[in-house]
């Protein structure tokens, strides 16, 4: 998995590399200059040939430094560039003042002001946007707000490419959140790894790509920093999902999808279809009497047993084999259903609890926080978190007036550390955790937008996916990480008219595509 660093994180790493000696801070500027140049010719690369107009837009901070870079690179290849500062030369930090003093000998650098795009007669190809990086501070006012607010209209109306430094400006490097304004650009180059604002919120509606340039500096080892750490997900290895080829289905689990009545047992005949085509072995659904009939006249491969009560569900649950259960969609809110959590949570077996379980504590979330384990997973969207954690979700909501800003990460750590369990918070940003810190981000966003995913039944089969996987043995946070990117890749590879029956279809397409086979398929 790749790392995603906050500012303070990515800070430290700068500054044990320069403390040790192997680079210097204005090597780094230097590189992180370059490497947007790269990227910018990379993107487009017409721009690569003959001769260009830029325009620079340069911060009172190491952001701005790296724009004179970029600045003095780009004349270099015979392009004509205009640089505009913001803000006093001689207040700039040491490293941006060097760049801006070697600028400063090649080409002109103005005053920043609400005419530094230009007017519509003499507009730039390009404008690079070296305002304010990972040290954005408060909301952004004045002439940088008016001209970060114009890039999406010249890029629209008028084909002027844009590319931000290391992140758009505005944009809490730390939070995904806007302070201020909310600029839109073509592409952003950030240098070493994403920070987790290109993942975190609408991420993908202030920038349309994001790329990693290295600068020659330390990578964290997930293995052995994964507690301090955010991890973006990626795709799961193939032998995390590949079944033993002796294997019998016993040894793939068991899964057990309780019900609602009658009417009502769609959801979770998703999450058991979905919780059977992730591989575990066996997934049985417990029904109510009321929705025997209903459920038998659904279902082939699916399983089925009368769970009338939470006596019986309780004998039930003494065979052992039923390794992973699932508890919530189209439950209900009745006693019934909260009696039934009541006696699965305190077997400490693996359990996924979403949608009514989750909601039926809206008025008592800390009743079910004192019976949740480690082996628990939540899987809330964000109204069943606001429900179930309202002062988290208020400080989410609040509007920030200072980065670095409250983000969904801070938050679902803190709910996962709360309810002592492992927490998913769904979304383009799915953000999951473990009650012991460590967390990471499913982002569905940039290349992998899946709008269709947003679709009704779609969180039940999820809740599916991370109870069968579970089943087959994987940890809560694992399953959770592997679940999320199995949900949108099924999605992708559907595409338009997806709906929730279709997600978990996909699943044997999506694990060929892993390179999981059959053994006589080689
Ligand atoms: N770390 C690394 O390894 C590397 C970092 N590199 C680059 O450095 C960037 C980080 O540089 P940075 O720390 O100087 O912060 P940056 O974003 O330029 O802004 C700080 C300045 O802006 C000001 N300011 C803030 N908000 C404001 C507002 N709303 N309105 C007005 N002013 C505001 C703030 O003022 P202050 O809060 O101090 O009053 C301060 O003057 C990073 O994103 C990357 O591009 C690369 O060179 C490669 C290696
Ligand atoms: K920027």
């Amino acid at each position: 998995m790749a790392e995603l660093l906050t500012a303070a994180e990515m800070r430290a790493v700068e500054r044990d590399a320069i403390a040790s000696g192997i680079v210097t801070g204005l090597e780094l500027m230097e590189r992180a200059g370059a490497g947007v140049v790269d990227a910018i010719f990379e993107e487009w690369p017409d721009l690569a040939q003959g001769s260009h107009k830029a325009v620079v837009l340069c911060g009172p901070g190491n952001n701005g430094g790296d724009g004179f870079v970029v600045a003095r690179l780009l004349q270099q290849r015979g392009w004509t560039v205009t640089a505009h500062l913001m803000g006093e030369a001689d207040r700039l930090p040491p490293d941006a003042r060097t760049n801006h003093d070697l600028w400063i000998g090649m080409g002109p650098c103005l005053p920043l002001s609400d005419g530094s795009l230009g007017s519509v007669k003499s507009l730039p190809d390009l404008v690079v946007d070296a305002l304010f990086g990972t040290g954005l501070a408060r909301p952004v006012e004045g002439d940088a707000e008016f001209l970060l607010g114009n890039l999406d209209t010249l890029r629209r109306d008028f084909g002027v490419r844009s590319v931000a430094v290391d992140i758009p400006s505005g944009i809490c490097s730390d939070s995904g959140k806007a302070l201020g304004c909310f600029p839109k650009v073509d592409l952003t180059v950030s240098f070493h790894s994403e920070k987790l604002g290109h993942r975190l919120e609408q991420a993908d509606t202030h920038s349309r790509r994001v790329v990693v340039k290295d600068i020659g500096l330390h990578h964290f080892d997930p293995e052995d920093e994964r507690h301090d750490h955010v991890w973006c997900v990626e795709p799961p290895a193939a032998d995390l999902l590949d079944k033993p080829v002796s294997g019998q289905k016993y040894t793939q689990g068991h899964a057990l999808v309780l019900t609602g009545g009658a009417g009502r047992t769609g959801a979770a005949r998703l999450a058991a279809m979905a919780a059977l085509r992730v591989g575990a072995g066996l997934v049985t659904l417990g029904v109510p009497q009321s929705a025997m009939s209903e459920v038998a006249n659904q279902i082939t491969a699916l399983m089925m047993i009368k769970v009338p009560d939470a006596e019986t569900l309780g004998e039930l649950l003494w065979d052992t084999r039923l390794n992973a259960l699932c508890l919530g969609p189209g439950l209900g809110l009745t006693d019934l259903p909260r009696s039934l959590i009541a006696t699965v949570l305190p077997l400490r077996r693996p359990v996924v609890l979403d949608a009514d379980a989750l909601s039926m504590f809206h008025k008592t979330p800390a009743e079910l926080f004192d019976m949740l384990h480690e082996k628990a997973v939540l899987t809330p969207h964000r109204g069943e978190f606001a429900r179930l954690f309202p002062d988290l979700d208020q400080k989410l909501k609040q509007e920030p007036q200072k980065g670095p800003a409250y983000s969904k990460v801070d938050a679902v750590r803190a709910a996962a550390r709360r309810a002592g369990c492992t927490v998913l918070l769904k979304g383009a940003d799915t953000v999951m955790a473990a009650p012991d810190g460590r967390c990471s981000i499913h982002s569905a966003q940039y290349d992998r937008a899946a709008p269709w995913l947003a679709t009704a039944g779609s969180g039940d089969v999820l809740s599916g996916m991370i109870t069968g996987l579970m089943a087959r043995g994987l940890a809560p946070l694992t399953a959770c990480e592997t679940a999320s990117w199995l949900h949108t890749q099924c999605a992708l590879m559907f595409g338009p008219g997806l709906i929730a029956e279709d997600i978990a279809s996909q699943i044997p397409a999506v694990l060929r595509d892993r390179g999981i086979r059959t053994p006589s398929a080689g």
